[in-house]
């Protein structure tokens, strides 16, 4: 039993619901949900197929960016999620996707503000400007 065992748990369920929701393809995008008043965050280990993940494949790291629990290799996107956490006090979690409609404005070039502030957290919209979708729920606002 772990003292982060909820919130690896509270990380899983959100990184499940990127695939669910088609907000990404393969092992893209990821999910970090934090604990602001323990100063850490759980997040996706990196390449792991979402259909393989469980519970205990999250990785905890502290808002230093060193792990403090988890045996794989944290996401590669970790040290924005880190600097997301450093820099707006208090945030829950962070979502970054791969969403069509995203990629789409990417590729075709026209960008959107890459932040969508929301009441449950900041979020990471895809590549321009296509908001991770609220549907209520956990921090991550999934
Ligand atoms: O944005 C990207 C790559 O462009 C990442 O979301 C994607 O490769 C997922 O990496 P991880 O499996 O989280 O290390």
């Amino acid at each position: 039993m772990s003292q982060y065992d909820s919130l690896k748990e509270e990380c899983f369920e959100s990184n499940l619901l990127l695939p669910e929701f088609k907000l990404i393809d393969l092992t893209f995008g990821n999910v970090s949900v934090a604990d602001p008043a323990k100063g850490v965050f759980a997040i996706k280990p990196s390449g792991v197929d979402y259909r393989q993940m469980m519970p205990g494949d999250m990785v905890v790291l502290d808002y230093e960016g060193k792990t403090v629990e988890g045996n794989l290799r944290p996401s590669s996107d970790t040290p924005t999620h880190l600097r997301l956490y450093q820099a707006f006090k208090g945030i829950g979690a962070v979502v970054h996707t791969h969403s069509r409609n995203a990629t789409s404005f990417a590729q075709a070039g026209r960008g959107n503000s890459l932040f969508w502030h929301h009441p449950r957290g900041l979020f990471l919209r895809g590549c321009a400007g296509d908001p991770c979708a609220h549907r209520g729920g956990n921090r991550a606002g999934l």
